[in-house]
């Protein structure tokens, strides 16, 4: 697997340490291994994990400004737990209303040693923001518009951000945004033997 991941990254243009590549190894392993009990993602492959979990979270990293970031609807940890492997310097809280998929997260950051990343149960309607976060990200989690409604309370003023990643680019979801909220940029972003869309769409309040 590590072979598979190096050439990835390499087409990707992104450089990592041996160390974070292990880690992202031996975190698509234990997702593998937990997936059985917990059915945590649909994708049964580790090879396509490395695809579809790794680096379809980790192409997302040169965009994100900031060190204090919330990735909502986390599910077993994406884009959260690939992101604070390749952003040390970086703080996750990865947040997601399910105790199972918390108590994962849990066991990841043992085993892989992450101390950057605060896995939290609770919905995020109900979550509270203290201090702010510089970008709060979602993966697979709602629509734009619900989105931004569930976290309107999270991104500090002024500078943060909301990234919504998506597949194909959201026209629609893009023109129904509430008055408040102006899209700041948005990217297509290339994940390596995947052939489909992806694209991120950073958002920002007025
Ligand atoms: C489709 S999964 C996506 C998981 C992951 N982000 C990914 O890309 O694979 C959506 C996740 O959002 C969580 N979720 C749904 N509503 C939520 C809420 N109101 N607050 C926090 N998490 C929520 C679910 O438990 C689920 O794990």
């Amino acid at each position: 697997m590590i072979t598979q991941l190096s050439k990835l990254l390499n087409q990707s243009g992104i450089s990592l340490t041996d160390q974070q590549k292990q880690k992202l190894i031996a975190y698509v392993s234990l997702l593998d291994k937990w997936n059985k009990a917990y059915n945590l993602t649909s994708v049964r492959n580790p090879q396509q994990m490395i695809v579809r979990h790794i680096m379809d979270s980790i192409v997302v990293a040169p965009y994100l400004k900031g060190s204090r970031f919330i990735d909502v609807g986390t599910g077993p940890g994406l884009p959260g737990i690939p992101l604070s492997i390749v952003m040390p310097n970086a703080e996750f809280t990865l947040l997601d209303s399910l105790g199972k998929r918390v108590r994962f997260l849990k066991q990841v950051q043992h085993e892989l040693k992450l101390d950057n990343i605060l896995p939290v149960q609770s919905r995020v309607e109900d979550f509270p923001a203290d201090p702010h976060f510089d970008g709060v990200i979602s993966r697979a989690f709602a629509s734009i518009n619900d989105m931004l409604h569930w976290c309107d309370h999270l991104p500090a003023e002024g500078h943060g951000r909301f990234y919504a990643l998506k597949g194909q680019y959201p026209t629609d979801e893009c023109q129904l945004l509430p008055e408040t909220i102006e899209i700041d940029a948005t990217h297509r972003l290339v994940v390596p033997e995947l052939d489909e869309e992806r694209h991120l769409v950073i958002l920002k309040k007025i």
